[in-house]
């Protein structure tokens, strides 16, 4: 079923701070998105924000399913991953404790997170995990449960060059099955995408 995701005339503010002016980008099933742009210009804010954790300060964010608008709390609960580049997962929790709180939370399968192979280290607690091994982890909940949109936050960062491989064939993959990734990105992903650079905001004028 296609699904798009509409974002028109948004605007992003961190305190007094004018991080996004007048943002216009839409994507559709099957295509990828690269946000790029120096560090603090606003990628992971602006993926929060289209993942519903921020509100924008003004503009409107649409996503539709065969044309038909889908209410915001049923998209963003259902339809949303978001991987932050700080991986939410919890220190005592063993892995395997660890994919099955997540599968009951997201009403997932756990059997889908085979590709990560992740069974050597089922019985360490995930505070112990390298920073490769839990964003590997932390990667399980987009295979467990599907979801429609994949905000990505440096997905690749600290992964290693098999790992970066695995995850850019996992990504191509949820693509090819309609799904749509943006992700913001220092280097290159390894297949085509659509660039989005972010830049400064021309500076505001008091009183205009
Ligand atoms: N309370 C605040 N007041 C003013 N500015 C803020 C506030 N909180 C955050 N900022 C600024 O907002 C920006 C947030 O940047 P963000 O993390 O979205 O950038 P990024 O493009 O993802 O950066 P990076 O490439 O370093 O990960 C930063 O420039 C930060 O300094």
């Amino acid at each position: 079923m296609p699904v798009s995701l509409t974002v028109t005339d948004l605007s992003l503010r961190k305190g007094y701070n004018l991080l996004i002016s007048k943002l216009n980008v839409s994507i559709s099933s099957g295509e990828a998105v690269s946000l790029t742009g120096e560090n603090g210009v606003g990628k992971t804010t602006l993926l929060r924000t289209l993942a519903g954790f921020q509100t924008p300060e003004s503009g409107a964010i649409c996503a539709t399913e065969n044309d038909v608008q889908i209410e915001s709390d049923i998209w963003w609960s259902q339809h949303v991953h978001f991987l932050g580049h700080h991986d939410a997962l919890s220190p005592a929790r063993t892995v395997a404790q660890e994919l099955e709180f997540q599968a009951s939370y997201l009403g997932g399968d756990v059997t889908k997170v085979a590709p990560l192979k992740l069974q050597t280290l089922m019985d360490l607690e995930t505070r112990y995990l390298s920073a490769g091994q839990k964003r590997r982890l932390s990667c399980a909940r987009l295979l467990m449960a599907r979801r429609v949109l994949w905000l990505l936050d440096e997905p690749m960062a600290p992964l290693d060059v098999a790992h970066r491989e695995l995850l850019a064939g996992l990504m191509q993959a949820h693509l090819a099955q309609g799904g749509m990734i943006i992700a913001a990105v220092h280097d290159a992903l390894p297949f085509a995408t659509r660039g989005l650079r972010l830049e400064r905001p021309a500076r505001e004028v008091a009183g205009v």
